[in-house]
């Protein structure tokens, strides 16, 4: 795991930064108190709710994010439910295989996702190895939290291992996510690979499947999952949408909502919950377009930190600086969609605050890609947890329309008007509807359905079958009344020819392009990446949000409780909003600086104070967080800059170099 430096460039220590986000209320686990209480049975781990400024901050990012995306590339939105029938995730493929591998430790009834299990377990060895041979253990392990540390660094044993080992080590957790179960299973085996907390042995991998279970209505007939993603009501309103959009492609759709998903075991606080806000997009071209992006040329320039599969596989975990344009050239990156999509995403993490050396782009291997996407990068982004995927950018191709369509019968296609008619050769399959009815029954629609989802090599295939044997047998896309899949078609109910025909509209599926973004992991990991203290005490932790996402724009001090500021107070505030600013007031009877101390802390940029010469003379001064520089100037002139620098059309040292600096005392 990488080292970790805070804003300042001092080494990340997570005790004090924790200790903020708690103090200053970003959020906070969810059922505290009754986890505390004496019979809880129930399991509150990885449910969080978030507090004042976390809310604030969250809706700014989903602000900027629907700028950035939604109404910059004039996407289409939609908000669809999180309750989902069975049926639906049947036909996704999540319900057979949304799963991650787990291992029971059936001494302490515990369970481990295995791959963290290995993952923490030769992590823990290779720290071992470090301690044995005096190589310094990290910032991050010695300072995680004041208890664990201590455990932590006594757990570690100074075992020193040989130099083959480290490599082996090394080269397994650079590709941990490509190891299915099996694989898993033998790892823990080859290596000894116990439970840390017990040193139990553990039981071979199983998968468990991720999606909370539920039912809909009294009689709990009808099953339905929590969505573990919003894309799947994005897929079922295609149709809908491409009408909407005046039947032109490409287009996209973009949706925000909450997801869940029943980690097996949540840890390391928001980055792996079970129930977390996600953004995402689904972009939908036509596949014989290559995948061209007609805005790709905007950002071709833009240089992105890549990490790509070849590199993971040889046990390398170094990136590669490339342009976007270079990489979609040499192929690093599929196609210029998905690269105009990884650049856009840099963009609006960079916007919001992320630094751009605590960025990369990293390839999935083959085994880590979920069952429906045929290439996939992640943006992580980097915390003392190490590199955190945040933004997932997978190509779907047609997998989820196709399998949609296939299900329900409706065309989920685009039909294309061709520049002239084409002559085309194909074969059909013929249905006799007045033999259908009463020989099949209830069952007619299923034999429909089963011809109609034979494609040109199986039509070709069950013709002849049809023509030397006088009858088929389909499998029915769903289980038939008595219980049976087989649907026998005689030839005087079915033929199947090849057939001329003159067509003028060109009909395909669209393929997908989808990046899709965790809200709860880009906020934490900001916070993460924007939290320092002040030099001369470790205990004045500051939250150096940008202007656009601070939780609070600028906070109102008066100089004391004095009733002659109060009106001052509330006008000051009044303007602000008139303008659309957030402020809040701090007129409690703390001090100054402990005041300004604790907005730094909630990461407001701005404060303004008002003392008698604001009395006298009407002038105010001005603080900016970081540099804690002041200026004075007239309310209107303060009130101005202060919209400015909000709007964004001046900069903050623009600003602070225009107006006269304050290095005065406030008079009391
Ligand atoms: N349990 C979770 N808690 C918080 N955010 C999550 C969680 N699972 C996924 N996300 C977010 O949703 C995004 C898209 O989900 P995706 O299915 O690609 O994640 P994933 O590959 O399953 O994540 P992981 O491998 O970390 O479990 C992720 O990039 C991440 O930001």
């Amino acid at each position: 795991m990488p080292d970790t430096i805070d804003y300042a460039g001092r080494p990340f220590d997570r005790v004090p930064f924790e200790s903020v986000l708690r103090r200053r209320f970003f959020f906070t686990e969810s059922f505290e108190s009754y986890r505390q209480a004496s019979g809880f049975k129930g399991d509150n781990r990885g449910l969080f709710d978030y507090g004042p400024p976390g809310c604030a901050l969250q809706a700014n990012i989903v602000a900027l994010w629907r700028q950035h995306f939604v109404l910059e590339e004039e996407m289409l939105e939609l908000d669809c439910t999180a309750l989902t029938p069975e049926d639906v995730f049947k036909t996704s493929g999540h319900v057979d295989k949304f799963a991650d591998w787990m291992c029971k430790d059936p001494v302490k009834g515990e369970y481990l996702r295995a791959d963290h299990l290995v993952e923490n377990v030769l992590e823990g060895r290779l720290k071992g190895d470090k301690t044995a041979r005096g190589i310094a253990i990290k910032q991050e392990e010695k300072s995680a939290d004041a208890k664990k540390a201590k455990t932590a660094v006594k757990d570690v044993k100074a075992v020193k291992l040989d130099d083959n080992t480290v490599r082996e080590y090394e080269e397994i957790l650079a590709k941990i996510d490509n190891y299915d179960g099996e694989a898993l299973g033998e790892l823990i085996k080859r290596f000894d690979i116990r439970n840390p907390d017990g040193n139990n042995e553990v039981q071979p991998p199983i998968p468990f499947n991720l999606m909370f279970k539920s039912s809909i209505g009294p009689s709990a007939a009808a099953p339905v999952y929590l969505r573990p993603e919003t894309a799947q009501g994005q897929f079922l309103n295609f149709r809908r949408l491409l009408e909407y959009n005046n039947n032109s492609m490409p287009f996209a759709s973009a949706s925000i909502g909450k997801s869940y998903r029943n980690e097996i075991s949540p840890r390391s606080g928001l980055l792996r919950v079970r129930e977390f806000l996600m953004a995402e997009i689904e972009h939908f071209v036509d596949p014989l377009s290559g995948k061209k992006h007609d805005r790709f040329d905007e950002v071709k320039h833009i240089e992105l930190a890549l990490l790509d599969r070849d590199t993971q596989l040889a046990g390398q975990t170094g990136t590669v600086q490339v342009p976007i344009g270079s990489a979609v050239e040499r192929k690093i990156v599929d196609n210029e969609t998905l690269g105009y999509f990884l650049a856009r995403v840099q963009l609006f993490l960079v916007k919001i605050g992320i630094d751009i050396k605590k960025l990369r782009f990293r390839q999935h291997l083959a085994n880590e890609m979920a069952h429906y996407a045929c290439d996939c990068w992640d943006a992580e982004l980097l915390t003392s947890y190490g590199w955190i995927e945040c933004v997932g950018c997978a190509d779907r191709s047609a997998y989820d329309l196709s399998v949609h369509a296939k299900r329900t019968g409706e065309k989920l296609i685009v039909q294309e008007q061709l520049p002239s008619p084409l002559k085309v050769e194909r074969w059909e399959g013929t249905l006799e509807k007045k033999k259908l009815g009463p020989r099949f029954r209830k069952d007619a629609k299923f034999v429909e359905m089963a011809v109609s989802e034979l494609d040109q090599e199986s039509l070709e295939k069950q013709a002849a079958i049809l023509k030397q044997e006088g009858r088929i047998t389909l499998t029915s896309p769903v289980p038939l009344a008595d219980g049976s899949a087989t649907l026998d078609i005689d030839s005087d109910i079915l033929t199947i020819e090849k057939v001329t025909r003159i067509e003028s509209v060109r009909e395909y599926v669209p393929n997908v392009i989808e990046p899709s973004f965790g809200i709860g992991r880009i906020l934490y990991s900001l916070l993460e990446q924007v939290y320092w203290h002040r030099p001369q005490d470790s205990a004045r932790g500051v939250l150096s949000l940008p202007l656009p996402v601070a939780p609070t724009k600028v906070l109102i001090v008066p100089l004391s409780s004095n009733t002659a500021f109060l009106p001052i107070v509330k006008k000051i505030s009044q303007r602000l909003r008139a303008i659309g600013v957030s402020s809040r007031a701090d007129a409690s009877s703390a001090s100054i600086g402990k005041r300004y101390a604790r907005n730094d802390e909630l990461g407001t940029p701005l404060g303004i104070t008002i003392d008698f010469d604001t009395v006298k003379n009407g002038s105010i001064t001005l603080r900016e967080r970081d540099g804690t520089k002041q200026i004075r100037a007239s309310e209107d002139e303060v009130i101005d800059a202060v919209k400015a620098l909000v709007d964004g059309t001046e900069a903050l040292e623009e600003v602070f170099s225009r107006l006269p600096e304050f290095t005065g005392q406030e008079t009391e």
